[in-house]
């Protein structure tokens, strides 16, 4: 039986993870989960799951929730409550679904723990990488990915040696807007942005993912998670998302995993890892699809990329930047405070206004977090 804690149990990828937990009571306990605003169904999944703990964003709400829950679950909130989650002392896996870099407290926390890592949450890794992979080694902890692309690598590597291989190449549907020009995209809506090829999921990531920022968050996540220099990690637009990524070995050799577009796979895996379970989604059938799509992702039609790379490349706290400013910008642009080209503008200029910091401390990012913030609110502003 494996304990499992849950932060953003409330999202897109924690739902998805309570239904794995669900389908396999013999394998797996929720034992803890956090959410944030969605109180309601916070209260229904303690009051289906039972789980020792409970957080949510804050002490009115948790004694909102409290009433409507048995008597023997503990309800905590805020950040200490994210924390509390993450260490619980019976929790084995960690699922970090939370969105944005609120997550990297809670998971240093569990990763000092010595807890199992399951990393849905990339802003974590995108702002403080160094940090975390560090903390990682130091207590002996393992990191699971759940994105889809990483858990692809991830499983392309195994039994594999990282040192032979040549490159990584992460796929892309190019999101929402992949069929228009930049020009196009002058006026596009919030609600056309959030309307995404292949993939349902959250706001935030969905937003991501038409600015390619997403990728380009993954480009950075996957630089830490596999110990990959940027140069041997390249982005390939895919239409279909159905090879979730490949890795090129020195021996020319290309090993790829596919699959229908379905989370569950990549969550499930890193629960069961080095197991696999059976799961009920549809099957791969390439008779049917025919065709794959490929091209070459182009840094002038997607700047979020280009800007990536550079903050990556950069190092130090320049990812931190590059992060903080996309969360404030996705978030204007989804009040439609601002529109959908200024986002890629108040990130680069947020960066441009940066002299980044190298082997940054936790607390030199956290500081360097809130600057990022505050000047692409003020920029976002100005848009
Ligand atoms: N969705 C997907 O398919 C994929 C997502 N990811 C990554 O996984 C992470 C989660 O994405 P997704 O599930 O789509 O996001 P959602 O927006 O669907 O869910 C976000 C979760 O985080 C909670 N949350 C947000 N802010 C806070 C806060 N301040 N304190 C506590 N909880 C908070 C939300 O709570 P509430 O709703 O209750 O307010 C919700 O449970 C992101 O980093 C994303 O990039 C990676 C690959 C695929
Ligand atoms: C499902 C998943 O892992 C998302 O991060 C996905 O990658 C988004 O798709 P694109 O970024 O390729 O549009
Ligand atoms: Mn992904």
């Amino acid at each position: 039986m494996k304990n499992i804690a849950v932060l953003g149990s409330t999202g897109s990828i924690g739902r998805q993870t309570l239904e794995i937990i669900a389908a396999h009571p013999d394998a797996f306990k929720l034992v803890a989960i956090a959410g944030g605003t969605n109180v309601d169904l916070i209260i229904e999944q303690a009051n289906r799951f039972k789980p020792a703990l409970v957080s949510v964003s804050t002490k009115e709400l948790a004694e909102k929730v409290k009433i409507h829950i048995p008597e023997q679950t503990k309800v905590v909130y805020g950040l200490e409550g994210l924390i509390e989650v993450s260490i619980h002392e019976d929790v084995h896996t960690l699922v970090t679904a939370v969105v944005g870099s609120i997550g990297l407290r809670p998971t240093l926390a569990a990763i000092e723990q010595g807890k199992q890592i399951a990393l849905a949450n990339k802003e974590t890794l995108v702002t403080a990488g160094q940090i975390v992979m560090e903390t990682v080694d130091k207590h002996g902890a393992a990191i699971l990915p759940v994105d889809s692309e990483h858990s692809a690598i991830f499983q392309c590597l195994q039994g594999e040696n990282s040192k032979q291989v040549e490159k990584i190449i992460l796929t892309a549907s190019g999101g929402s807007f992949r069929h228009k020009s930049r020009e196009e995209l002058v006026n596009v809506t919030v609600e056309d942005a959030l309307k995404h090829p292949n993939w349902s999921m959250g706001r935030k990531v969905t937003i991501d993912s038409a600015t390619m920022m997403n990728k380009g968050l993954e480009v950075i996540e996957a630089h830490w998670l596999f110990s990959m220099p940027y140069e041997k990690i390249e982005v390939l637009l895919h239409d279909e998302s159905i090879i979730h990524s490949m890795v090129v070995f020195q021996d020319s050799a290309v090993m790829a995993q596919l699959g229908t577009p379905d989370m569950k796979v990549p969550i499930q895996y890193a629960l069961t890892y080095p197991d696999r379970f059976p799961l009920h989604t549809p099957r791969l059938d390439l008779a049917q699809i025919g065709r794959l799509h490929f091209r070459e992702a182009d840094f002038n039609r997607y700047p979020c990329l280009r800007l990536a790379f550079e903050a990556g490349k950069t190092g130090g706290t320049m990812p931190t930047v590059l992060n903080a400013a996309n969360e404030i910008a996705v978030t204007q642009f989804l009040r439609s405070e601002i529109g959908f080209l200024e986002i890629e503008k108040v990130i680069e200029r947020t960066m441009e206004q940066h002299d980044p910091i190298p082997n940054p401390t936790l607390e030199e990012i956290e500081e360097i977090d809130r600057w990022a913030r505050e000047r692409a609110k003020t920029l976002g502003r100005r848009c």
